[in-house]
């Protein structure tokens, strides 16, 4: 039996802690706070964070081919240089709509940043609906779109065989999947499998396991759950000391610990002193199973 310790590893107060990527060649794990429109970087061996900030809500970044990173910036997809803090645009979606952003974003199997959007929220969860879509951004700098009516997009992965694609649209309470096409990266065939139990709250960031099984973040449920996507069953259960939990990845050694962020937006004060770790980064280590390395945007 491993005995599983949670620890909060970086007490950071993010205002909404997001998109967790393992970098393995700094030993880092890369997040964004998107309200307050920040990249952070930590080094898990020296303990130092560094940090760029940008001029809109960052909601994803991930790594790119060739060095450096990649990054969500309002309704834009931007190359991220860190020597000089500089955010180039790549593309940009979501012209006619003033009030949207880019939320949750990962990269896929052969190179392609995916990522959805949403409108701006009044208050977590609270937002006009059905104005998001998602898109993937090409390593040849052009956009496809897949679908629009989107409440919150939200979490996505690839299974380990690049045939199915995992995706969370948060106020659907559902995990949904699609039959995958790798060399054009077309979508097809969505359907359910697994749908959130109330006191799961909402589904929000996600990743995979090294035996294919799905790891989705609750939103307000304090807690991340294992499922078995092919049974549609939820297999673990692990409680965090943060109710706000928004995203999760593994990292480490051999990609043996899992992160995970959370918010404190959306918290009242009371709820604030009973967890002051609100807004940081945890770990999780003796889960018993391993995750497998992040995909680099190959553009
Ligand atoms: O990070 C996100 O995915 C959203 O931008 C957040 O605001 C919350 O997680 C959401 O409200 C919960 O559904
Ligand atoms: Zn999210």
């Amino acid at each position: 039996m491993s005995s599983i310790k949670i620890e909060c590893v970086l007490r950071e107060n993010c205002r909404c802690g997001e998109s967790p990527v393992w970098e393995e060649a700094s030993s880092s794990l890369l997040f964004v706070d998107i309200p307050a429109k920040k990249v952070c970087r930590w080094d898990s061996l020296s303990k130092r964070m560094q940090q760029v900030t940008l001029d809109a809500p960052v909601s994803s970044v991930a790594l790119r081919q060739g060095g450096g990173y990649v990054a969500t910036v309002g309704t834009k997809f931007c190359a991220l240089n860190w020597e000089d803090h500089s955010a180039v645009a790549l593309a940009s979606v979501d012209e006619d709509k003033r009030n949207n952003r880019f939320n949750d974003g990962k990269v896929d199997p052969a190179g392609r940043y995916f990522a959805g959007t949403m409108a701006e929220e009044i208050a977590p969860a609270v937002l006009e609906r059905h104005q998001g879509s998602l898109y993937s951004l090409f390593p040849d700098h052009h956009v496809e779109k897949y679908f629009d009516q989107v409440d919150i997009s939200n979490g996505l992965d690839w299974s380990l065989d690049h045939k199915i694609f995992y995706y969370i649209d948060s106020l659907s309470y559902s995990v949904d999947a699609f039959d995958y096409d790798l060399q054009t990266g077309k979508i097809s065939n969505r359907r359910s499998i697994y749908k959130l139990e109330k006191e799961e709250q909402i589904p929000d960031g996600m990743c995979i396991d090294a035996e294919g099984k799905l790891w989705v973040a609750c939103y307000n449920g304090g807690r991340v759950i294992r499922l078995d996507p092919e049974t549609g069953k939820r297999l673990q259960t692990v409680k965090l000391p943060v109710v706000k939990t928004t995203s999760c990845c593994f990292g480490g050694k051999d990609y043996s610990e899992m992160y995970v962020t959370c918010a404190r937006d959306g918290m009242d004060p009371e709820g604030l002193l009973q967890q002051p770790e609100a807004g940081g980064i945890f770990k999780i280590t003796g889960l018993g199973v391993k995750g497998i390395p992040p995909y680099p945007y190959a553009g």
